[in-house]
């Protein structure tokens, strides 16, 4: 019994190659059925190229027993290396398989919250409302609503918050636009891009600037704004709702305000922490100042 081929590491090698004679697959054998000795690990691709993963159109799925090889007989013509996209990795790790099946709930359950998502779904007739809720979280109200404040403002301490405020919500927005054009993941297909004034960054979904807008302002808000608790309440609520009506209206993934909550959460301890006062930014305040 010949005993199976390894590669550099001493894994054994996945033999979609047929084995010596004997294989059906090899000249002709009646089953046409590929015998997988074993899985390749991904990290020995020198040890055989062709053998270590497969391209999914010639898996044996595809193309039971026609593996393109040369004829029976002569000695087997390996195909050209494939390139990276074209591979299937036949040993994913743990955290491969952890992430794939996070996706795929993901994907599941933000399709079934999507409930806004058109005019005929479900919950169509919310829309307006959830578009409402979007306007707002939108970047452009805050950054016109703070400039207008700081503006009006006429005491050194409400000029220091709105003046962090606004660093905030710039940062923000910095952050939003560098991970989503990074990450470029697409927005989910049920959703209509109808959104009001967008940056061209805004075509991807990961993270949702609206998440962690809600999260950044409302710890802002929370931590320097004298307010009774129903306001607070209110606050965090609105924070909540906001994130919800993203995926609802088919905007995001569940993943994409998730994650959108925990950045804007922690975008406001960046915040914290570099806290800009006449002491540590005199020009930013002079400078307003004489605005
Ligand atoms: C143009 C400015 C100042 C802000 C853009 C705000 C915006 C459209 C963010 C996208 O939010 P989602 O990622 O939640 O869809």
């Amino acid at each position: 019994m010949p005993s199976p081929r390894r590669n550099a590491e001493g894994r054994p090698l996945a033999a979609c190659a047929p084995s010596s004679s004997g294989s059906p697959a090899h000249g002709g054998g009646g089953g046409g059925r590929f015998e997988f000795q074993s899985l390749l690990s991904s990290r020995a691709p020198g040890a055989d190229p062709t053998c270590a993963r497969l391209r999914a159109s010639e898996s044996p799925v595809h193309r039971r027993g026609s593996f393109p090889l040369a004829g029976a007989g002569s000695s087997p013509a390996l195909p050209p290396p494939l390139p990276e996209e074209d591979r299937m990795d036949l040993n994913p790790s743990f955290l491969g398989i952890a992430l794939r099946s996070l996706l795929a709930i993901d994907l599941w359950l933000s399709k079934k919250l999507g409930v806004c998502a058109g005019e005929s779904s479900s919950w169509g007739s919310v829309r307006p409302l959830m578009k409402l809720l979007e306007i707002s979280g939108h970047g452009i109200p805050w950054l016109l609503g703070t400039l207008y404040c700081l503006s009006r403002s006429d005491s050194c301490a409400g000029r220091e918050v709105l003046m962090n405020l606004l660093f905030s919500l710039l940062l923000d927005l910095l952050l939003v636009a560098l991970i989503k054009g990074l990450v470029r993941r697409r927005r989910p297909a049920h959703n209509q891009m109808d959104m009001f004034f967008t940056l061209s960054v805004d075509k991807y979904s990961f993270p949702s600037g609206h998440a962690t807008r809600a999260a950044l302002v409302s710890r802002f808000i929370l931590n320097h704004l004298v307010l009774a608790i129903p306001l607070r309440v209110l606050v965090v609520l609105w924070a909540f709702i906001l994130g919800l009506s993203r995926v609802m209206l088919g905007r995001h993934n569940v993943t994409d305000v998730a994650f959108g909550f925990f950045l804007g959460y922690m975008q406001y301890s960046i915040v914290d922490y570099c806290w800009l006062s006449p002491h540590n930014a005199p020009v930013l305040f002079v400078l307003w100042n004489q605005q």
